[in-house]
């Protein structure tokens, strides 16, 4: 578990991170989400003991991370900016970490194996593509077999074979029972990974709730109709109680409704239909419904919208 209270951390007149407070649980993927600048690395940064906090605190299992004995076997990190010595070959990088950590050398050859990496365990990581340096960053996370593991950004750049492994190994951690801890940008990989989300915006926290709860909450789901007949159509589903409204290619949108409930209502009227089908709200939508207002460097309108100079 990882309990932040109060957190902040400023940069001269820059509030970075403004009183954060809440817990990431054990069991489940956590989602970490906020537009670029919002203050999620820094906040990364500070759970691991890499950034004072300039007030509040956060505790790593109860205890503040200075103080755990052999952090690596608490909480492992796959942070973005990879730090590997050029001279060393993946081994040995692993084996570095190891002894530094009072880690068992025997572990090294299992989470090569576990990241698919045994093959080039002696090579150095200068060759490697950027998914075998992924993987490789996280057979370090995962050397100490923490029951912690914090991922930022995981799966940029990555192929779909290297999203879907991280995606599985992520919830793999999770069924576990243990503690994962994610941000990524890419909101179509989060919905399909987290159940639950900590969203932020210029560092302060908007929400901390389930996946389902927040896309419920912060978008709309519908049924889209289109029938030849639409002004009747609109008549029928108003008359039902329905309340569409007509788009301006004059298709009709029934909010919160149920599409078996459309089609009955049509075949019941003998309206012909051309389409029916239930507009899911997404993540994206969700996400950028709540953080308008929050992002800092915002760009207004699309082209042409310039100001005259
Ligand atoms: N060392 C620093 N000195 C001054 N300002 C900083 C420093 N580190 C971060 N900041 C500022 O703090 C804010 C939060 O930055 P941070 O990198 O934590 O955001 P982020 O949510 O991780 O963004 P992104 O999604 O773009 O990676 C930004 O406005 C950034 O410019």
């Amino acid at each position: 578990m990882i309990e932040l209270s109060g957190l902040t951390k400023r940069y001269g007149a820059k509030t970075a991170v403004d009183g954060l407070t809440f817990t990431v649980r054990p069991g489940v993927v956590t989602g970490f989400l906020g537009p670029n600048g919002a203050g999620k690395s820094t906040t990364m940064r500070m759970m691991l003991g890499l950034d004072h906090p300039s007030s509040g605190e956060v505790r790593i299992d109860g205890r503040r991370y200075a103080e755990l004995r052999d952090p690596l076997t608490y909480i492992g990190a796959l942070l973005e900016a990879r730090a590997v010595h050029p001279g060393r070959t993946a081994r040995h990088h692993l084996l570095c970490l190891a002894q530094s950590n009072g880690i068992p050398e025997r572990r090294i050859d299992e989470v090569l194996d576990l990241v698919g990496l045994t093959a080039v365990a002696r090579k150095r990581p200068r060759g490697f593509s950027l998914g075998m340096g992924q993987r490789l960053g996280i057979a370090s996370a995962m050397l100490g077999d923490p029951r912690i593991l914090m991922f930022d950004e995981p799966v940029n750049g990555l192929d779909p074979e290297g999203i879907h492994w991280i995606r599985n190994l992520m919830k793999r951690l999770a069924a576990e029972g243990r503690t994962v801890f994610v941000s990524s940008h890419l909101m179509s990989e989060m919905a399909l990974t987290a159940e639950h989300l900590v969203v932020i915006g210029r560092g302060r926290l908007l929400a901390d709730t389930s996946m389902a709860r927040f896309i419920e909450e912060n978008a709309r789901s519908f049924v889209l109709v289109r029938s030849p007949e639409a002004e009747r159509l609109r008549e029928v589903l108003t008359g039902a109680g329905l309340a569409p409204t007509r788009r301006p290619d004059g298709a009709l949108e029934v909010e919160g409704g149920d599409a078996a409930r459309v089609g009955e209502l049509a075949a019941g009227h003998r309206l012909t239909l051309h389409e029916l089908s239930v507009r899911q709200a997404s993540l994206e939508e969700a996400f950028m419904r709540l953080t308008h207002g929050t992002v800092e460097y915002q760009a207004h309108g699309g082209d042409g919208d310039d100001e005259p100079g």
